[in-house]
């Protein structure tokens, strides 16, 4: 171990991709970071040009490696991090795409999923119901529209741009329990749900762990070094958030928000929407696993507010507006814009803005756009607390939309449990390097990951009970508002 050297952190999300290079201390050095296209050929439909991606991957690294002013000797190991879902069919000879990336956002294969007759077996194998979020259902359309004679690769994002780096053609078991092909238990492909989804096993990726040398980078700046870390960004983030024992939770605001809770070497199966999936595996150990919560639309609901209404000007701005106002003037907007993910699992969804009248104003529009986020939260640990029978007792925050101060507060308001934010708020980032640190030693185990970790600001509730049940019982009301709209 030698604590004067770096871990880099490549994380490849759904908006841009960045590059992270830690101290040994977990510290922030540099960042680089680049926006790729979100390409929207049709309603319902999302898509990434993975050789975009790629080109974004290289330039990255290239660039915090070069604002760290460092080079490949100060690195100890490389860790990749990646939307999770997202799949990738590439020509096994010349490496083109033959199609692009299939986004975990993308309604294409509602009628895959509906045609799966058996959705008890996928759920009991895969801890997930067949929905079009899961990469296998992707994988099937893709192989089926480009035709089956091809001789292709497949992966999610991590294998793609680990594929390219470094000739390995491998993934974890974090990604690869998003695909609706891999065994929980066995943590290996299951050929009988690979044949019902029509995807021939010869061209998935070996599943190794989440923390080994996986194989070095080819060229570029950090040309030698060793690939030793592998997650999808939400299990990163739990693992850079020290979420490291069982009850241990962590709530991600982007995109979407992802909350998930440790429950150890132990797999628990929901009885209330939620999604069983290996939170991480150190190399040689048993995997740990996680009940997941997974929300598609919170911080693009304030995306959306600023490019298609132009209510905002910026995502900060949602704050100033918010705050011209003493509370939600009964408006409740609840974003099931691709219909709803956990804990309902409704394609038939759509979004809706109820409780309006002559008395509403944007203020109220931009507080019912943050308290949605809230909700949200609220339903998936909700159905945490029924499913672990613990209930949480705090819960720590990161992401983009954790700098708003007014929707911290109201998160811990209406959950009735303090949130709090680590000072590094990178944490998927973080956990990705951790992963990649941990397999050659630069650090020496999950003990240097709780010690690095650090608390910046912590928000208590100061909502009273009676007000609190009453926001989120009308809240509940408005989210039976947006079901069966879609035939
Ligand atoms: N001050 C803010 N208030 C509310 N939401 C915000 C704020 N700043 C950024 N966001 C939201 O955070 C999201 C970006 O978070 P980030 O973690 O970078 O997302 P991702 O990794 O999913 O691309 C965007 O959807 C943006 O709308
Ligand atoms: O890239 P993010 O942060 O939007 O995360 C996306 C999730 O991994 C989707 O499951």
């Amino acid at each position: 171990m030698d604590a004067t050297r770096y871990v880099a952190a490549l994380d490849q999300g759904t908006t841009s991709t960045r590059c992270i290079v830690f101290d040994h201390a977990g510290r922030v050095v540099s960042v680089d970071q680049r926006e790729h296209e979100q390409i929207m050929p049709r309603a319902g439909w999302v898509e990434h040009d993975p050789t975009e991606i790629l080109r974004n991957a290289r330039a990255v690294v290239e660039g915090a490696v070069a604002k760290a002013g460092l080079e490949a000797k100060d690195f100890a190991a490389l860790g990749i991090t990646n939307q999770r879902e997202t799949a990738v069919v590439w020509d096994r000879a010349s490496g083109e795409p033959v199609y692009n990336a299939i986004v975990w956002q993308d309604t294409r294969t509602d009628k895959i999923c509906a045609a799966l007759g058996d959705h008890d077996t996928f759920r009991a194998k895969t801890g997930l119901p067949p929905a079009t979020y899961f990469s296998g259902p992707k994988i099937k359309w893709i192989l089926d529209h480009v035709g089956r004679d091809r001789d292709v690769l497949v992966g999610t994002i991590d294998t793609w741009l680990l594929w390219n780096l470094a000739g390995v053609h491998a993934t974890d078991p974090t990604n690869a329990s998003r695909t609706l092909l891999m065994d929980l238990d066995t943590l290996a492909w299951d050929p009988d749900l690979a044949a019902a989804l029509d995807v021939p096993l010869s061209v998935l990726p070996e599943i190794r762990s989440s923390s080994e040398v996986f194989g070095h980078l080819r060229d570029g700046v950090l040309a030698g070094v060793p690939i030793a870390g592998m997650l999808g960004d939400q299990q990163a983030a739990t693992f850079g958030q020290a979420c490291l024992s069982p009850g241990e939770a962590k709530n991600t605001y982007g995109t979407g928000n992802f909350v998930l809770l440790n429950t150890g070497t132990e797999k628990v199966v929901s009885h209330n929407g939620l999604l069983t999936t290996v939170c991480y595996q150190l190399g040689g150990q048993d995997p740990v696993y996680a009940l997941e919560g997974s929300i598609a639309v919170t911080g693009s609901l304030v995306q959306w507010l600023r490019d298609n209404l132009g209510i905002i000007s910026s995502a900060a701005e949602i704050e100033e507006h918010a705050r011209t106002v003493e509370d939600n003037g009964g408006v409740y907007f609840v974003p099931a814009f691709s219909g709803l993910f956990a804990p309902y699992w409704r394609s038939d969804a759509r979004g809706v803005i109820v409780g309006l009248t002559r008395f509403v104003n944007r203020g109220h529009l931009a507080r019912a756009v943050l308290e949605s986020t809230a909700y949200q939260t609220r339903e998936v640990i909700d159905a945490m607390n029924a499913d672990s029978g613990v209930g949480l007792t705090s819960l720590k925050v990161d992401g983009g939309m954790v700098v708003n101060e007014l929707l911290m507060q109201f998160q811990a308001d209406i959950l009735g449990v303090p949130t709090i934010r680590p000072v590094v708020n990178e944490t998927t980032a973080l956990g990705a390097a951790y992963a990649a640190g941990l397999a050659v030693g630069h650090w020496e185990s999950e003990d240097d990951v709780r010690a690095n970790w650090a608390q910046d600001k912590r928000w208590d509730p100061m909502l009273d009970p009676t007000a609190r049940e009453s926001l989120y019982r009308t809240w509940k009301k408005a989210v039976t508002r947006t079901f069966d709209w879609v035939d």
